[in-house]
C-alpha cells in the first residue's frame, strides 16, 4: 500500500498522515523533515545556501534517519537528535531555499523510494504524487485558505514557546508557498489522479474518517459524488 499526500504549508498533511499511518499500521515518512534536517545542517555549519554546489556537497555527506516511536516521529541528523530544532522559523524560512536545487531533490526522491520499496507507506510532502510515488495506490492533495494554515501554524509556534506575529507566520507561508510552486524540479502540483480535500472547515477527526472512506476496506477507491 502506497499513499501519497502532498499540499502546502500548514493544510494538516503531516497530522493526517500520521494518522493513517496508526489506522493501516504502515509506516509514515515525513519528507518534510529530510528537507528540513539538510536546511538545520546548513544553518549550523553557516554555509552559504546559495552555494549550490557547498549545498551539495553537504547533503551527500549528511546522514539523516527517521525513528518513529508512539505515533511520534523523531529526526535525526547524523546521529543528533534534531526533531524540534527544524521546527524553528528559520528552518521554516531557509528551507524551499535548499529544495529548490535539483541534485538534492534527487539525493532526497531516491532515499524515500528506497524506504517505499521495503514496506507500505503514507508519504507527504510536495513532490510525492508525482515524483517519489507516481505509481502510488492514493494520491490525495489537501489544501486549506492561507488564513487558516497561518492560524494553525501560529497556534502550534506559540504552543512551542516562540513568540510569533500572526502577519509574519502569514507572509512566510505565502513566500514558501510561491517557491515551492514556481520551481521547476518537483514543484507543489495538483496532479490529475489526486484527490483534493480542502480542509479549512474540517476538524482533523473529519479529514481522517474523509480518507478512510474515500479508501475502501478491500481497498479500492469508493467514488465521490
Ligand atoms: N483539520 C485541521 N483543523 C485544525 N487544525 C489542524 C487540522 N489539521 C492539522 N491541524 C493543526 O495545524 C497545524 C499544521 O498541521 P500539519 O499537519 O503540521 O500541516 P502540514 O503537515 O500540512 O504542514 C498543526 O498544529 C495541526 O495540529
Ligand atoms: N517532498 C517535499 C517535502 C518538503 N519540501 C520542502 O520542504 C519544506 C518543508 O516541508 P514540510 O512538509 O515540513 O512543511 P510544512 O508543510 O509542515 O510546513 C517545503 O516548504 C518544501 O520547500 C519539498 O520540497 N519536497
Amino acid at each position: 500500500m502506497k499513499i501519497a499526500i502532498d499540499g502546502p504549508a500548514g493544510a494538516g498533511k503531516s497530522t493526517l498522515a500520521r494518522r493513517i499511518a496508526e489506522r493501516l499500521g504502515i509506516l509514515y515518512v515525513d519528507t518534510g523533515a529530510m528537507y528540513r534536517a539538510l536546511t538545520w545542517k546548513a544553518l549550523a555549519n553557516k554555509v552559504n545556501l546559495k552555494d549550490k554546489a557547498e549545498l551539495r556537497n553537504l547533503a551527500v555527506r549528511t546522514d539523516i534517519t527517521l525513528a518513529y516511536n508512539m505515533g511520534q516521529v523523531r529526526v535525526f541528523c547524523d546521529g543528533t537528535e534534531v526533531t524540534d530544532e527544524i521546527r524553528s522559523p528559520e528552518v521554516s524560512r531557509w528551507v524551499p531555499v535548499v529544495a529548490a536545487d535539483e541534485e538534492i531533490r534527487a539525493i532526497m526522491v531516491e532515499k524515500q523510494q528506497a524506504i517505499a520499496r521495503e514496506q507500505s507507506v503514507v508519504m507527504d510532502g510536495r513532490d510525492i504524487g508525482l515524483c517519489v510515488l507516481p505509481d502510488a495506490d492514493y494520491k490525495f492533495y489537501l489544501t486549506a485558505s492561507l488564513e487558516e494554515r497561518a492560524r494553525r501554524r501560529a497556534k502550534e509556534l506559540v504552543k512551542k514557546g516562540y513568540k510569533v506575529n500572526f502577519q509574519e507566520v502569514k507572509e512566510e507561508i505565502r513566500e514558501r508557498d510561491k517557491l515551492d510552486t514556481e520551481r521547476l524540479v518537483g514543484p507543489l502540483t495538483v496532479l490529475p489522479d489526486s484527490i483534493v480535500i480542502d480542509t479549512s472547515d474540517m476538524s482533523p477527526d473529519e479529514v481522517v474518517s474523509r480518507v478512510l472512506s474515500l479508501i475502501g476496506e478491500d481497498g479500492n477507491v469508493i467514488q465521490v459524488s
